[in-house]
């Protein structure tokens, strides 16, 4: 993406919830501002995007819920808090998008769930999924079962990690400002508006160096980092003020609210050169010469049905070489069945994988999404 006009464009986004808007100044759940957050996600879906919502909440929901005035400190607290509060997140989440005839479906992540190559794919293929089906995947972080070391801690973190993972065009964060300022507007009244930068832009990194508000975990640092992750996958990201009627609409027509950080590459280039220089490779699969000519020429998924051998040890989510019979590279991909599955399914069209393995994944031994072509 290069500018606002290009947002109208775009299919895919998600957007962030932070808890200093939806904790209403520490006065319980914000439910009106949830009612016109649904309004106008219901509306985005009538134009055809897609959207992930990743919320926060849980836990101020939870102390509400409980009778709780302080925030605790001890995690255990915290986590049970997040449990509590948790259900009446995705309890009014689900009643206001009952009311457009829209589904929700809650998922909790943990930072493992997206390091971990296999768990990743299944996290992919679930939330893509829910999309597929029209539901609104309602995210936040499993903070009953995460450690201190490996919370996210902030929302932001983990909306721009989805991001990556669905691969959407844009990243929206709402919250309590109007968008990045070049200081904290808490405590600087002269502070202006950043309207357009580049997410990587280094001059950035000074000017989101305050604090954050008395709810929010993250402050303008963390969303800036998660502009900056969003990128890694050439998404842009859009900051802004949630209390804005019509915020939403008015990020997809174009108009000039908030804070655009735009990435460097275009989303394909970002995700092949991610596929191709990141990771390690664990296999390597032999293709008979159909598979390798339909890869080549019509860049489609490779299917079991044109694998002649495995070779080496790996799991699901690992990236393989694939190689045709003479040795010549042709992609490399992440796999969605482990070499000792892949053994058992080469050669046999997916229809058989059942009854072969007790068990089907995906139909593509590796989707195209996750394939990139050498040379
Ligand atoms: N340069 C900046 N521009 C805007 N806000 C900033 C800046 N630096 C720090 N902040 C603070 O970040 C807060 C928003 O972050 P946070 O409280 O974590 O909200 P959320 O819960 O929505 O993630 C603002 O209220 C503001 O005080
Ligand atoms: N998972 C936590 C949210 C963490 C949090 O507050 O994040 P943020 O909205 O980025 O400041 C919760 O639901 O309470």
């Amino acid at each position: 993406m290069k500018n606002r006009q290009e947002i109208a464009k775009t299919r895919r986004w998600v957007v962030k919830i932070g808890s200093a808007l939806l904790t209403d100044d520490g006065k319980g759940l914000n439910l009106e501002g949830i009612a016109t957050w649904v309004e106008q996600l219901a509306a985005l879906r009538r134009q055809g995007i897609e959207v992930v919502l990743v919320s926060s909440g849980a836990v101020a929901q939870g102390m509400g819920r409980l009778g709780w005035k302080r925030r605790p400190h001890a995690l255990h607290e915290l986590q049970a808090a997040a449990a509590v509060g948790q259900m009446g997140l995705v309890q009014a989440y689900e009643s206001h998008f009952q009311k457009y005839d829209m589904h929700t479906a809650q998922v909790l992540l943990t930072h493992d769930d997206l390091s971990s190559r296999g768990r990743y794919l299944n996290a992919r293929s679930t939330l893509k999924t829910l999309l597929g089906f029209g539901v609104v995947p309602v995210v936040n972080e499993n903070d009953t079962v995460v450690t201190d070391e490996i919370r996210f801690g902030d929302n932001d973190t983990l909306g721009a990690l989805v991001t990556n993972l669905v691969e959407a065009e844009l990243l929206v964060i709402l919250t309590d400002q109007e968008g990045l300022f070049d200081t904290d507007p808490r405590s600087n009244p002269d502070a202006g508006l950043v309207s357009e930068a580049k997410a990587n832009a280094p001059e950035l990194t000074q000017m989101a160096g305050g604090g954050h508000g008395a709810l929010g975990r993250g402050g303008m640092m963390t969303k800036l980092r998660a502009a900056r992750l969003a990128a890694r996958s050439g998404a842009a990201t859009v900051i802004a003020a949630g209390r804005e009627p019509g915020i939403l609409g008015k990020i997809f027509s174009g108009r000039s609210v908030g804070t655009l950080l735009l990435p460097d590459k275009e989303p394909l280039v970002a995700r092949k050169q991610w596929l191709a220089g990141h990771l390690q490779m664990r296999g390597r699969l032999i293709l008979d010469e159909g598979a390798c000519r339909v890869l080549r020429e019509s860049g489609r998924s490779l299917l079991a049905v044109g694998v002649k051998e495995v070779v080496g040890d790996f799991a699901r989510g690992e990236m393989v070489v694939c190689e045709d019979e003479n040795g010549v590279e042709i992609a490399r991909g992440l796999v969605n069945y482990s070499s000792e599955e892949t053994r058992k399914i080469r050669g046999l069209p997916s229809s058989r994988f059942e009854e072969t393995l007790g068990f089907v994944d995906e139909p593509e031994l590796i989707h195209r999404d996750n394939l990139v072509l050498v040379g």
